[in-house]
Formats: structure tokens, C-alpha cells, sequence
């Protein structure tokens, strides 16, 4: 198998990818993965069949959602979910060896990373600039490489700043010190992951017209089944101004009997319902089913049903 991720060595997403790896014993693997600069570009390089598999961040929970990578992947048919990783996000304020901090006039990292460290930059670099980078890893790269480069400093990964030759002028810099990042391993067509009972689906919901209770008509789908939603994020569909479609995740596996059914109800309620994958939670905390959304109260009442017709 071969790995794609959002580059270049250093990133956050590296060491997604290193920790996915190690998880499923191909550690050895992470020396023949493959960086690429953009979100679009990995989800490019596995739609061609470049890479069997891209890693890309989605959520932040600083941040919220990458909208990159979910409109990267709204934009692309035939791309899936396979699994997710979690890693907890830790800055470094980065320099060429010698730099003063005093002598910060500019600093450039990737826009997810400065807005996690923004309170840090203001007390203690109060006067520099941002310049925004692809990555937090390529602002580290073209310090260290590139003497025309409009600033002094960058904000990335400790990896980063050891990769590339650069001194760290100050760690542990990130707003909230628990920030963790969530990345999703993406592939192609395929097999669904089994369901293990701590799943994750993800779906892109599109409306019909916008209309008064348009979004409660499809999450109330969610509820009525006993579905409990772990990231709701509306993302512009570009078609015209104020038109939207929602990106949700979801606890539960698409084998489940709650969620089969959600689905088959939101195909008629909604105009288009992408399906973008279950999945087993990195934490694999067990979905909450409460006992009226159980797959035996599904057949249950199935079963409940067709006993009408026998006996009426
Ligand atoms: O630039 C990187 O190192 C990335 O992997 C991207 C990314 C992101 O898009 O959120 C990942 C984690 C951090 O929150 C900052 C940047």
C-alpha cells in the first residue's frame, strides 16, 4: 500500500500519518509515503492512483473544521473515509540558529496554526506580521532554504524545526494547551471498515430550495433515531449567495439499523446526500444508542409491522 499526505516532512499531518502506521504495524511504511503541498493535491494524487491512500486534516478543536479539506473533498467523486487519527497539537516559534526574538518582524506559518497561537505572537511578538505559508512544515522549509523569505520565524511542529536545521526560540506557544488536531486516512472506491460499535459516518447533506425549517427537516432525521452528532458544519455550495449544503459527522457505522434507516430518509428529504465513509473512532469511545434506537428495536418493530399485514 502506499501513502499520500499533506506535506512537506514536519507537518502535523506527517505525524498523523507515522502515528496510523504504527497502529496498524507498517511503521516502515512512513519512508516511502509521499508529501504533497495541497489538501487537493493528496486527494488528486489517490483519486489517479498515485498513492492508494491520502491522510489530510479535517477538525481542529480549536479551529473548527478545515474548510480546505472539506470543500477539497465535496469537489471529488468517489472518495472515502477510511479511518481517523487524532494528534495533540504542540507549537514551536522556530528561527535560524542565532535569531533573537526581539528581532521578529514577520512570522509565517500555516492560517489553522497562527490562529491557534495568536494570544502567544501579540504578548510576546506583539509587533510581527503574519505571513501565511501552505503548511506549518513549509514555512519551517523555506526559512531554512530560502534567504529571501519575508520572515524571521515560524510557527510548526518541533519535528518541523528538528528536519529542517531550525532553533526553537520557544515551545508549548499554542492559545489552548490541549488543542488536538483529527485527520482522516481518505481512498478510493473500496471495502467499508467493519463496524466495531465505536464508528463514525460522515455525510454531505445538500437542500432542496432554502426554506423555513430546511436544516431542522434533515437533522430531525438524526434525532428521531436516536443519532448523536459530533461536528455540524454549513459550507457554502458556490452555486449563488446564501446557499449552503452541511458537512456532519456522526456516531454510528453504516451496518447499524438506526443509521440505515436516517440515511434512506434523508435521500427523500434531502436533494442529494453524499456519503463519505464509516469508520472506526480513533478514541473508540462506543456509540450512545439509547434502547429504542438498538439494531434489535429496529427488527422489533420490523418484525411488528409485517405481523400487521398477516393479521388484518
Ligand atoms: O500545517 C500543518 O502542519 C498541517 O498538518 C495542517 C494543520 C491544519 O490544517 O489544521 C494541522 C494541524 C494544525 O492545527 C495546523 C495546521
Amino acid at each position: 500500500m502506499s501513502y499520500g499526505y499533506f506535506g512537506p516532512r514536519g507537518t502535523f499531518t506527517q505525524a498523523a500519518l507515522a502515528s496510523y502506521l504504527e497502529s496498524n504495524g507498517v511503521a516502515a511504511e512512513l519512508e516511502r509515503s509521499v508529501p504533497f503541498s495541497t489538501v487537493p493535491a493528496v486527494l488528486d494524487a489517490v483519486m489517479s492512483g498515485e498513492v492508494d491512500f491520502g491522510v489530510v486534516p479535517i477538525e481542529n478543536s480549536v479551529e473548527g473544521g478545515v474548510s480546505a479539506t472539506l470543500d477539497a473533498l465535496n469537489a471529488r467523486e468517489d472518495l472515502f473515509i477510511r479511518a481517523e487519527v487524532l494528534v495533540p497539537i504542540t507549537f514551536v516559534l522556530a528561527a535560524r540558529p542565532g535569531t533573537p526574538l526581539e528581532s521578529i518582524d514577520a512570522v509565517g506559518s500555516h492560517s489553522h496554526a497562527w490562529a491557534q497561537v495568536r494570544g502567544w505572537m501579540s504578548t510576546n511578538t506583539p509587533a510581527a506580521q503574519y505571513v501565511p505559508t501552505l503548511s506549518t512544515a513549509a514555512a519551517a522549509e523555506a526559512l531554512a532554504s530560502d534567504d529571501d523569505v519575508p520572515y524571521q520565524a515560524a510557527v510548526c511542529a518541533r519535528m518541523a524545526a528538528e528536519t529542517f536545521g531550525l532553533e526553537v526560540l520557544a515551545e508549548g506557544i499554542g492559545d489552548n494547551a490541549s488543542a488536538v488536531t483529527r485527520f482522516v486516512v481518505v481512498s478510493g472506491p473500496g471495502k467499508l471498515p467493519a463496524s466495531t460499535g465505536a464508528d463514525k459516518t460522515t455525510l454531505m447533506l445538500f437542500q432542496h430550495d432554502d426554506h423555513a425549517g430546511g436544516l431542522l427537516a434533515l437533522l430531525e432525521q438524526f434525532a428521531a433515531r436516536g443519532i448523536n452528532m459530533t461536528r455540524l458544519e454549513s459550507r457554502p455550495t458556490g452555486v449563488a449567495m446564501g446557499s449552503y449544503c452541511f458537512s456532519i459527522d456522526f456516531e454510528g457505522h453504516l451496518e447499524d439499523a438506526r443509521v440505515a434507516e436516517t440515511l434512506k430518509s434523508l435521500h427523500r428529504v434531502a436533494a442529494k446526500v453524499r456519503f463519505f465513509g464509516s469508520y472506526p473512532r480513533a478514541d473508540r469511545r462506543p456509540a450512545t444508542v439509547v434502547p429504542t434506537a438498538t439494531d434489535e428495536a429496529f427488527v422489533e418493530s420490523q418484525t411488528w409491522f409485517e405481523m400487521l399485514r398477516v393479521d388484518s
